[in-house]
This record gives structure tokens, C-alpha cells and sequence, in this order.
């Protein structure tokens, strides 16, 4: 039995047992009456206890829950049968029904009451009696001859907490069983509706191997926020959390996010920006976000290569809809700021990248991105986390060499997790990845030389290129002298491949508003440079510039 199948089973075992204990003591205590009373005290004791319960109950009151209110199922009788699935095991209920849905991925086994049993809870000192029952349905058809209900009797003098705190903490719970329960999806966009898919990543956060401090507080943030409903009411602020996730490829983001969605037992909406044309498309994907969810857009440095706003051509106005607009970054975040955060609750919202640097000012200022969390190369702690995940192992000969070397050789946990994989054996698993780290680092070194060469040979292309006949602007303006004064800085990111139109593309983009590209030739890789240059208004502007060959 898997260890799911286990516990779903446990109330199921649990009740059995609690009943054949109860009935055991029921028997004892019947035989114990019957053998040590003589008759007319038995007769005394049965009429005792009858006017006892007469009494008690002519202060009882009963609430009725049934299945069905009118042609919708009742949400708070699903929510009540939750809530006592999970007591039947503790209580001393003599018959259940036991079931499992059909197609239910968890082998998971429900506990339900029986007609006519009976579950006692109680709560803040008070106690409830819940039973369940049925009614005959004759008024509606199409529907059920017998409608159940759920009885729920109690001493009038517990009337008021019954309303007050008692119905509003079943549901609470019952959300919180359910939400143990929920199944995980992932909702992909097509065109302006959602596709959802069940999501089966296994990334948790103990499975994800990363700085051990920076893990804690990226946990302890999302408990945080989903604890602070009352408190993001009360500055008046929407109930979202926005989480930038930086690094390079293969340093695990994605696994974050599911870790992230399946810690929190939220649903992701990933958010392919590059398929969904205009703003009004992109404003239907979010209202159709549940709440309770992760919307998640990878690689916000490529999406947002979007266009500048442009009215859309009128050929292609809808009726009456007026100019839309097509998808910007800034038409991204007004909506996830503005109009999107106001129509829901308890949202994160995940924005990856590759290069923190190349992104948009408006995407790092304060308050925009609440949480920056940098997923770097593999260090010590991680590769524990990924030794223990892949091979059980939490200590060995070669973690010191490997754990003094694994800082050098730049290696993402990806790169470990792969060369862990290759061999089932521990032994030879760490062996192997000692060499993989020594070449790794080796090869490191005589790169790092090369790349310092490249940079100073691409720093002279961009003065050869930098032609003014070829120049253009987006507003048809030729463009100036603004690449020629420049500084190439020597920690430039890795390089990103993307062409432009029959040769070399460079963009500018200035402070001061001032912003231009233009084409050029001649021979390079991509590559993205910074500086400070003296554009055509005279201004002092920070320049960044790209460049690639036309792939
Ligand atoms: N930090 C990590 N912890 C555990 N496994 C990891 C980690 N990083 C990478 N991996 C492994 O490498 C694979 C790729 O990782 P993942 O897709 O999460 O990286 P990424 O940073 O999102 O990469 P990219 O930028 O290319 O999308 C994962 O399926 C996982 O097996």
C-alpha cells in the first residue's frame, strides 16, 4: 500500500476501532446493569434516564442543512459532510459509508455518516449533536426522491454561538480539508481563455535544493501573506504578493513556482504574454483567474520585447470596443496593479528571468516586485539537498572535496542533478561529479580569459557599426551619435541570441525619453552593453544597447 492509500485509509481503521471499543463498553456496561441491579432498580434506571432526556431535549433547538437549495446543491452541506468526514473516526458512530470517487487520482478513501447516525461535537464548551437524515421529495422532479439533510441539535442557550462562531468555523475547516484535498492545475492560455491541465510537478521545498536561509524566507513570506488577509485590508491594499525570480537557466525558477504552488496548494496561471495580442485579450485572462492562485509569466525580458502601444488598425476594431491597445509591459502591470488586484483575492504574481539587468526600470522599482529572490549556482547547501534527493545519502568521503570545489566551477543545480542522475550508485554518482566539477572549473578559468577578450573586440565593433546613413529611429527620425560614446562594463551577463532585420540590431534606450535603434553589419555575437553616452539633445542619458547576428 502506498503511503497515500495509507492514510486516506487511517479514519476508516480509526473508526473501526473506536467502534469496537464503543460497542465493547456498551456491552459491559448493559451486562454490568443487568447482572448487579435487581429488576425494579433496572425499571427505576431506564425511566431515570428517559426523563433525563425528555428534559434535555425540551431545551433543544435543531437547525436543518439538506443537500439541494432549490436547483443548486447547497455549498453548506458539503462543506458540514467534509467537516464530520474528518470526525467519524473520534466519534462513537456505529454505522458509516465508506466510498471513493471514481477516477479519484488519490487513492483516497471518504468516511461518510450513515442514515440516522449520529455525530457529537463539541466546541468552545458547548456541545452539537449532528445527524443525518432524509426527507421525501415529491415537488420537484428531476430531482431525487429523498433529499438528505444534516441535523444539527443543540440547547437553545447555544443559539447565538451556533450563528455567531460555530457555522462559520465549520466552513473555515471544511475549506482548509478540502484545500488538503485540492488537486493542483495549471492553467494555460489559449487565445482569452484558460486551458487547465492537472499539475503533477513533484518540486517542494524540500526537494528544491537552494541557500537554506534564502528557502526559510521565501516559506516564511508565503505564510505570511496568506495569514494577512485582514491586515492587507486594513492599508488598503489588494491581497497580492509579487515575487521577481532571477538567475540563470537551470538554477531551478520553475521548480520555485511549483514548489511555491504546490506549498501553498495554489493553481498556476502561466501566462504566455507573446500569444495574446491586445490589451483587452489580456484583461479577459485575468478576470478569469481564480482566486488563490500563482499567475506566472517566464522569461519577462523576452515577453515584454513587446511592442510600443499602437492603436489596434481600425480593420481589426470590434464593435463599439473603441481602440484597443496592444500588450505592453506598462498595459501588463497597470492591470495587475489596477483593475485585476481589486476583482480578486489572495494572488501571487511570479515574474522569471534569466537577466535581472535587462528588464524594464518600471519592473525593479520599489513596490513593484515585492520579493526579489536570486536562484544562483549550486553551492554547499544545495548540493546536500540534491545528494539526499537523488541517492538518500547525507554525508560521504567526497562531499568535502566536492563542496570545496562546487563554489569555483559555476555549476547550476540542474548541471548536479543531471550528472547525480547518471548512475544509481552513490559511490560512482559523487565520483563522477568530482570530475564533472574539475573540468567545469578548469574549463571556467580559460573561458572567463576568452570572454575578456570577445568583450574588448566587441566594444570597437560597436563604433565600426555604428553607421548614421543606416541609422533610423522608431519615429522615422535618423538617429545620431549616442552608440559612439560608451563604456563596456567587464561583468556583462551571458550572452542572449536574438537577430534583427538583415544585420546587426542595436536599440537605445535613453532616460530622457530618448530612445532609438538601428541596424548595421558586421560580425559578433548578441551582446548587451550599458554606458553612459551624450544623446542628440545634449542630455546625459544611460544608453543600453543590444546587438546580434540575424539568425
Ligand atoms: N534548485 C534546484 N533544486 C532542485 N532541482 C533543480 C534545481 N534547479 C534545477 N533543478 C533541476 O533542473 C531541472 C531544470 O530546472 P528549472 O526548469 O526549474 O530551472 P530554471 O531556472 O527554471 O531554468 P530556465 O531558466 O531554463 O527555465 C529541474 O527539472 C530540476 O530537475
Amino acid at each position: 500500500m502506498d503511503p497515500n492509500s495509507k492514510a486516506a485509509a487511517q479514519p476508516a481503521k480509526d473508526f473501526l476501532a473506536a467502534a469496537a471499543s464503543i460497542a465493547a463498553s456498551a456491552m459491559l456496561a448493559r451486562s454490568l446493569v443487568n447482572d448487579l441491579l435487581p429488576k425494579e432498580a433496572r425499571g427505576y434506571f431506564s425511566s431515570a434516564t428517559k426523563a433525563l432526556r425528555a428534559r434535555f431535549s425540551a431545551g433543544q433547538h435543531t437547525v436543518n442543512i439538506e443537500e439541494v437549495e432549490g436547483w443548486s446543491s447547497n455549498l453548506v452541506y458539503s462543506a458540514v459532510q467534509s467537516y464530520l468526514a474528518a470526525k467519524i473516526s473520534s466519534s462513537s458512530t456505529r454505522r458509516v459509508r465508506v466510498s471513493k470517487r471514481a477516477g479519484a487520482e488519490k487513492k483516497s478513501i471518504g468516511v461518510f455518516l450513515e442514515e440516522g447516525e449520529e455525530v457529537t461535537d463539541t466546541f468552545r464548551g458547548c456541545e452539537f449533536k449532528w445527524r443525518l437524515l432524509s426527507r421525501d421529495n415529491n415537488l420537484v422532479v428531476d430531482q431525487p426522491k429523498k433529499i438528505q439533510l444534516y441535523q444539527l441539535s443543540f440547547d437553545r442557550t447555544y443559539k447565538d454561538v451556533i450563528f455567531d462562531a460555530y457555522l462559520p468555523y465549520v466552513l473555515d475547516r471544511a475549506d482548509e480539508i478540502k484545500a488538503g484535498e485540492k488537486k493542483l492545475k495549471i492553467h494555460l492560455n489559449e487565445q482569452d481563455w484558460w486551458m487547465p491541465i492537472s499539475l503533477h510537478h513533484p518540486a517542494t521545498f524540500d526537494t528544491l535544493a537552494m541557500d537554506t536561509d534564502l528557502k526559510q524566507d521565501v516559506m516564511g513570506d508565503l505564510a505570511r501573506f496568506v495569514e494577512r488577509k485582514e491586515y492587507y485590508r486594513k492599508i488598503g491594499r489588494a491581497w497580492k504578493r509579487g515575487y521577481l525570480i532571477h538567475g540563470p537557466p537551470g538554477t531551478g525558477k520553475s521548480s520555485l513556482v511549483a514548489a511555491m504552488a504546490n506549498y501553498l496548494k495554489f493553481d498556476i496561471y502561466d501566462l504566455e504574454l507573446t500569444a495574446v495580442k491586445w490589451n483587452s485579450a489580456l484583461k479577459r485572462l485575468l478576470i478569469g483567474m481564480k482566486n488563490k492562485s500563482i499567475l506566472l509569466v517566464e522569461d519577462i525580458d523576452c515577453s515584454i520585447r513587446l511592442r510600443r502601444r499602437e492603436p489596434r488598425p481600425s480593420s481589426e476594431t470590434p464593435c463599439g470596443r473603441g481602440k484597443d491597445e496592444r500588450v505592453t509591459l506598462s498595459g501588463l502591470l497597470n492591470l495587475v496593479d489596477g483593475l485585476w488586484s481589486s476583482c480578486g483575492e489572495e494572488r501571487i504574481v511570479v515574474f522569471t528571468t534569466n537577466y535581472k539587468d535587462r528588464l524594464d526600470p518600471a519592473l525593479l522599482r520599489p513596490g513593484r516586485m515585492d520579493v526579489h529572490v536570486h536562484m544562483g549556482y549550486c553551492g554547499a547547501s544545495a548540493f546536500r539537498t540534491l545528494a539526499y534527493n537523488y541517492h538518500d545519502v547525507d554525508d560521504h568521503p567526497l562531499f568535502g572535496e566536492i563542496e570545496e570545489m562546487i563554489g569555483e566551477a559555476k555549476v547550476t543545480p540542474g548541471e548536479v542533478a543531471e550528472v547525480l542522475t547518471r548512475s544509481g550508485d552513490a559511490e560512482s554518482a559523487f565520483g563522477g561529479l568530482v570530475e564533472f566539477l574539475q573540468v567545469k572549473r578548469d574549463r571556467g578559468t580559460e573561458e572567463e580569459e576568452e570572454m575578456e577578450d570577445k568583450r574588448e573586440e566587441e566594444f570597437d565593433l560597436v563604433s565600426n557599426v555604428s553607421n548614421p546613413e543606416n541609422d533610423y529611429n522608431e519615429d522615422g527620425l535618423h538617429g545620431g551619435s549616442t552608440s559612439r560614446t560608451m563604456y563596456s562594463r567587464a561583468d556583462w551577463p551571458p550572452i542572449n541570441f536574438r537577430g534583427g532585420r538583415g544585420g546587426y540590431m542595436q536599440s537605445f534606450r535613453g532616460r530622457g525619453g530618448h530612445s532609438q535603434s538601428f541596424r548595421g553589419t558586421g560580425e559578433g555575437n548578441l551582446q548587451s552593453y550599458r554606458g553612459r553616452g551624450r544623446g542628440r539633445r545634449g542630455r546625459r542619458q544611460f544608453v543600453n544597447i543590444v546587438w546580434g547576428r540575424v539568425v
